[in-house]
């Protein structure tokens, strides 16, 4: 299976994380980029893991998962370090139509974290598919040093100007032309004589 790359908005979404050891935590944080609508369900939790939660003033169940406890939610993240349970909670969360991950078989997830470099408004997420977590991690290093913080200020202008000017190809050009300074001032280019389209210079 191919998995399609999305930007997903969490808003009005209930999540519901089970499992709060060490990748349990590292998926919390990730997901408290983007949301603060999440119930973490486990048997055991952490000093470290009980702050995060209680500054973010999240939902914490202490308790063994059972049947069922899937249905109130959207979105269920299961890190526990049980696999017979992880697939268990994926035929639950099919029964009641829920979006699932689990943190040891791709097969068993509707999504996967990918690897996310964030600068400002850019978002740039690296995945392998499941194949190769190490490399979308190695990937991500890299291109946070490759993605000068020049972006942020650039984004910040960009969304002031998408706002100013009405839609069409007087606004296009403007914005064209931005990017391509922007890119040749901060990236290397090509050398065969091609613009940023494709196009021959
Ligand atoms: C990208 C990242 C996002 C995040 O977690 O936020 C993420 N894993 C990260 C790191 C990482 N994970 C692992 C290592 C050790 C080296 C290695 O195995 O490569 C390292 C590297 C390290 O820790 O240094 C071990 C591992 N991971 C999975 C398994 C199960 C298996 O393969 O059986 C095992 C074996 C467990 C064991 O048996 O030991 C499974 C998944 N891990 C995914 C995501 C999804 C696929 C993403 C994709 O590639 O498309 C998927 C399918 C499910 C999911 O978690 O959603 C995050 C980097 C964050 C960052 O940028 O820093
Ligand atoms: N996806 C990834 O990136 C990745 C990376 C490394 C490891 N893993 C896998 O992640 C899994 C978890 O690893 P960990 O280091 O966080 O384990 P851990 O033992 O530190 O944490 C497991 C957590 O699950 C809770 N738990 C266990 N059974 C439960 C139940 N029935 N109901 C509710 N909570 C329960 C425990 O209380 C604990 O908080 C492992 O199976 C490991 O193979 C995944």
């Amino acid at each position: 299976m191919t998995y399609m790359p999305l930007l997903f908005s969490l808003e009005g979404k209930k999540v519901l994380l089970i499992g709060a050891g060490a990748i349990g935590q590292r998926k919390l944080e990730k997901l408290l980029n983007y949301t603060s609508s999440i119930t973490i369900m486990t048997k055991e939790c952490s000093h470290s893991m009980k702050k995060i939660i209680h500054e973010n003033k999240l939902i914490l169940i202490t308790k063994s998962y059972e049947p069922n406890d899937v249905k109130d939610y959207d979105i269920i993240i299961a890190t526990i370090d049980n696999l017979d349970l992880q697939k268990s909670i994926y035929q639950e969360a099919k029964k009641y139509s829920k979006l699932y991950n689990c943190v040891d078989f791709p097969e068993y997830c509707d999504f996967m974290f990918p690897s996310i470099v964030q600068k400002g408004d850019l978002q740039i997420a690296f995945s392998t598919g499941g194949y190769s977590p190490g490399l979308a991690k190695a990937l991500r290093a890299l291109f946070e040093r490759i993605i000068p913080d020049a972006v942020i200020p650039f984004l910040e202008e960009m969304k002031v100007l998408r706002k100013m000017h009405p839609k069409g190809e007087n606004r296009q050009k403007i914005f064209h032309d931005k990017v391509n300074v922007f890119v040749k001032q901060h990236f290397i280019m090509p050398t065969n004589g091609e613009d940023l389209n494709g196009k021959t210079r």
